[in-house]
């Protein structure tokens, strides 16, 4: 069966530095993948050329067997893949619900009006922020803020949602519900690759994990395994990571 991503020898250079080296993953549907690694390992630069906002030097990417690598980050979201970001990306001046429409206007199929807002709604329920639409944005606190940017990804109905570090920078009663949180999204179908560095989160969320050192791939497969990886512990250890 064709992956539902295929990452094929990926690679990105910033002048002589190779960020990203030859790196090939497959993803199936309904997969929840970790992308794992030390501190500038590639990740979010992988994310960035997956999701369209960064050109590859090298390389292939493919949704469904469709060649998608260099194509604009806007066409890609139309295609079915959604991200997150590492420092939380919501639309400060607006409500709660009013960012959620504003993303569902800019989906594949255009939702206005009161559909827009009822589906905005069933978002908000889904990300645990049901009745709370009239708030506004910016006087959410910071997992709330995440989870309107969650919103906001799946208001676009992706195949595949890329998340970058969405539970950093939670204390450790939102972590657990974050986890719950992506733990229930993963339990609807919806195939998931998420660059994370707490491990909790890893063990619990992903059956496999992908692991890179230096822009290279240094492991994949099942996340026990791969965690146990002689390889993987000394790449962790050597930054201070583990
Ligand atoms: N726009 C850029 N210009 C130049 N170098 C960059 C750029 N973006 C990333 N890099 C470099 O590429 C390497 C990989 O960075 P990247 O952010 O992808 O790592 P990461 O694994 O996501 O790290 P972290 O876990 O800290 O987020 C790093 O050496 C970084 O400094």
């Amino acid at each position: 069966m064709t992956p539902l991503l295929s990452v094929s020898r990926l690679t990105r250079r910033f002048g002589g530095l190779m960020a990203v080296n030859g790196v090939s993953f497959d993803i199936a549907e309904g997969e929840v993948v970790g992308l794992l690694g030390p501190n500038g390992s590639g990740k979010t630069t992988a994310l960035n050329m997956i999701s369209g906002a960064m050109k590859p030097s090298g390389g292939e990417i493919q949704l469904r067997g469709e060649q998608i690598g260099g194509v604009s980050s806007h066409r890609i979201a139309r295609k079915g893949i959604a991200r997150t970001f590492q420092l939380v990306r919501v639309l400060p001046s607006l409500t709660v619900d009013e960012n959620v429409v504003a993303a569902l206007a800019f989906r594949g199929e255009p939702l206005w009006g009161d559909a827009a807002r009822r589906e905005a709604d069933e978002l908000l329920h889904r990300v645990g922020l049901g009745g709370r639409g009239g708030e506004a944005a910016e006087q959410l606190t910071y997992i709330d803020q995440k989870r309107v940017e969650l919103a906001r990804a799946l208001a676009a109905r992706p195949a595949l949602l890329l998340l970058d570090e969405w539970l950093a920078g939670l204390n450790p009663t939102e972590l657990r519900t974050g986890i719950g949180l992506i733990a229930s999204l993963r339990d609807t179908g919806i195939t998931i690759l998420l660059v994370e560095h707490v491990m909790e989160a890893v063990r619990s969320l992903c059956a496999r994990c992908v692991v890179m050192n230096a822009g290279s791939k240094i492991a994949d497969g099942d996340t026990a395994g791969v965690l146990a990886d002689p390889e993987v512990v000394r790449a962790y250890l050597g930054t201070g990571n583990a």
